[in-house]
């Protein structure tokens, strides 16, 4: 095999001698050779020089550069392509090369990572044994792997277990498969916020680590989006890693070749801030180059680079089309806790008898019980109800609508935080909840979920309040070894953002009788000259959740009708002081709502307003469509369209429907199959 002097010195003798004086110009040029070291030089001290001053690697990397640029194409290819296959040689020589000593560190390193997680996502909360909390998850082989348009929290209400999903442990997704013989490279793994991405991606990491499970690969490496969007400038893959798990002491200088021995873990997609463009891109494949990190992910999930590499990468819904589906094996679904998987989550984070009491508790508000599909949920029932019901005569207390749920766990944080800093409030907690549902509502129209420092002192937070408050709003990333210092910051869970931004958009009410839904210019003039009334507020908002395509305003509206209720004031007197609320606002409110139905055609959209409804405590429709369930006479010609929409809804809320739904007591014919959908979708057995 000829060294690297060699083949430069035979790509630098096929230059004409005008083509070689150009060539030294581009070393003074645009690499800073000294001018008198080239003086004179012929091909042999040209060569000598550019090994003296560069790595061989280097040397080879700007001839090939230079030579392009003097249009000597062919001698490039010529010279890259013999230098490639000679370091193929030598690397093929070192297949057998003994990666256990770094394989023991890196399982060393990420036992220490991830053997305790921030339980509950927040700061306050307690870091915990990730093998004291965890619960396992459904998950299922999703094969649509599509693009889900819809509001994440409506998704787990219309998208529960069906009889054809294939469920899979985590430990397995990259085992041999039963069902097709076949073993996964590529997997993208989906599910909503706050389902337990992060949680399952951990416990992977975690038993890889303590030796348990996949020990047949060597390296895992964790790259989450959310680190990856903090590094600036050029860095080769080689470098990246040995930056993050091997330090400055002893460096890895090679990755193991042979089939799946190296799995990147590609955690949290919807946080991306860089574009991953994977079309038209030039090939890249060399894991010492620099180059830019989208360069190196997309290079990865494309095969170029390190091909024999597994790739895990989690993503909430709405970001999967991101990457084109013709790179993943594998679509898998995080669905969150099955009923049974609720009752161990409660018994191993409470006691038996309690989580026996929080279960048939949360059964009475069926909506709420369907949350807890959502572990980031049970999280925050546990912190409210938890409390609430180690006290007798509190048992009657415990909210049992969602509104009420996240009133209570705002205050539980307001008394935790005012418990903990109490002297050292820069500002009232009253304050920082108004600044942080500004950020919320802001960043929830633009369909942001994680902020940084900037959009937080654009709604007037100091960073350090972010910290004191952070069992709300939370600094997402700190780790040991931060790639860079930039912070970035998120709500605990997307619904928690909700919540902050229905509270907000009341409270713009409340102080200035305008809504911030207006953004437009015409929108301005007017609301300077007319001042809203709360039913115009509550209209503003429905027409603004009915015109988003995916629901993103659906949970902030249901929250804006739970806190114009009056019975929740009581709570919030420090929030939303001396706000009247008539009686008869709320009636109107409730009467738009279901003129709306009538008119809407999504069901999806009309199940969210009939949830507004129950928020609003009306349930006329419901009790008359419950009228005709009961009377067994349910002739389904006769339904009206609002009808309709009011059995679905509460066939959707029936833990009966759940198991088993007789449709033929319905209507046997295509029209009544599609208005049905939903309630098909989400039962075991349709008959
Ligand atoms: N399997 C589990 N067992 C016990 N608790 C869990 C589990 N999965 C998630 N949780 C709880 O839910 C919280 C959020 O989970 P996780 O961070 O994994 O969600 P995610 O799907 O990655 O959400 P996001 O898209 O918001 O990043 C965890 O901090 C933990 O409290």
């Amino acid at each position: 095999m000829a060294s690297v002097k060699e083949l430069l010195k035979k790509s630098l003798y096929d230059l004409r001698k005008d083509d070689l004086k150009e060539f030294q110009w581009h070393l003074r040029n645009d690499y800073e050779f000294p001018a008198s070291g080239l003086e004179g030089a012929d091909v042999l001290d040209t060569v000598d020089k550019m090994v003296e001053r560069e790595t061989q690697e280097e040397a080879v990397k700007i001839t090939v550069k230079i030579l392009r640029k003097i249009n000597q194409n062919q001698l490039a290819e010529e010279l890259e392509k013999k230098h490639k296959e000679g370091k193929g040689a030598v690397d093929s020589k070192a297949v057998d090369v003994d990666y256990s000593e770094f394989s023991n560190t890196l399982k060393k390193l990420l036992k220490q990572d991830y053997e305790r997680i921030l339980d509950g996502n927040s700061e306050t909360s307690r870091q915990r044994y990730l093998d004291d909390i965890y619960t396992d998850l459904y998950i299922v082989k999703n094969h649509t792997g599509g693009v889900v348009n819809e509001h994440e929290v409506r998704q787990i209400e219309s998208n529960r277990t069906s009889a054809e999903d294939t469920s899979v442990m985590c430990n397995d997704i990259f085992k041999v498969q039963r069902d097709t013989g076949r073993q996964n490279r590529k997997v993208l793994t989906l599910g909503i916020a706050g389902v337990g991405k992060t949680v399952s991606v951990s416990k992977f990491i975690l038993d890889w680590a303590e030796g348990k499970e996949n020990q047949e690969i060597i390296f895992i490496f964790p790259l989450p989006f959310r680190e990856l969007n903090l590094i600036s400038g050029n860095r080769s893959l080689m470098g990246l890693i040995n930056k993050k798990f091997f330090g400055s002491d002893k460096q890895l200088s090679s990755l193991p070749k042979e089939e799946g021995k190296v799995m990147f873990i590609f955690d949290g997609l919807d946080e991306c801030r860089f574009s991953l463009s994977f079309e038209n891109r030039e090939r890249f494949t060399d894991v010492t180059e620099e180059t830019t990190v989208d360069v190196i992910i997309t290079n990865l999930i494309e095969k170029n680079m390190i091909p024999s590499a597994l790739i895990w990468i989690t993503s909430r819904p709405a970001a999967a089309h991101l990457i084109p589906r013709l790179h993943i094996d594998q679509v898998t679904e995080i669905r969150g806790f099955n009923d049974e998987q609720k009752k161990v989550y409660f018994t191993r984070n409470s006691d038996p008898d309690m989580s026996e009491r929080i279960i048939s508790h949360m059964k009475r508000s069926r909506s709420l019980y369907i949350m807890c599909h959502i572990p980031v949920f049970c999280w925050i029932c546990l912190r409210v109800l938890q409390p609430l019901m180690m006290i007798q005569e509190n048992q009657n207390k415990s909210p049992t609508t969602l509104t009420g749920m996240y009133i209570y766990f705002l205050l539980s944080q307001m008394k935790q935080m005012t418990d903990k800093y109490s002297k050292d409030l820069p500002q009232s907690f009253e304050d920082v909840v108004v600044k942080l549902g500004k950020l919320a509502f802001k960043q929830l129209q633009k369909g942001n979920l994680i902020f940084y420092e900037k959009d937080l002192k654009e709604c007037g937070l100091d960073v350090r309040d972010g910290l004191v408050f952070s069992g709300l709003c939370t600094q997402m990333f700190q780790t040991e070894k931060p790639v860079s210092r930039r912070k970035v910051f998120s709500f605990v869970h997307l619904s928690v953002q909700e919540f902050l931004a229905a509270l907000y958009v009341l409270f713009i009410y409340r102080n200035k009788k305008t809504n911030p839904f207006c953004l437009t210019l015409g929108d301005k003039l007017k609301r300077y000259f007319k001042k809203n009334s709360l039913v115009d507020l509550h209209k503003i908002a429905v027409e603004n959740a009915l015109q988003s395509k995916n629901g993103h305003l659906d949970l902030l509206l249901r929250f804006l009708m739970g806190l114009s209720q009056e019975s929740n004031h009581n709570d919030l007197k420090d929030l939303l002081p001396s706000m009247k609320i008539k009686a008869e606002d709320m009636g109107q409110t409730a009467e738009y709502i279901k003129q709306t139905i009538k008119n809407e055609e999504s069901s999806e959209k009309s199940i969210n307003l009939f949830h507004c409804l129950n928020e609003l405590n009306d349930d006329s429709l419901i009790t008359e469509i419950q009228k005709y369930l009961n009377s067994d006479g349910l002739s389904a010609q006769d339904l009206s369209s609002v009808q309709w929409s009011a059995l679905v809804f509460v066939l959707l809320m029936s833990e009966e429907t759940q198991e088993m739904f007789e449709m033929q007591k319905y209507r046997r014919s295509d029209e009544a199959v599609i208005l049905l959908l939903p309630v098909i979708r989400n039962t075991r057995r349709a008959l």
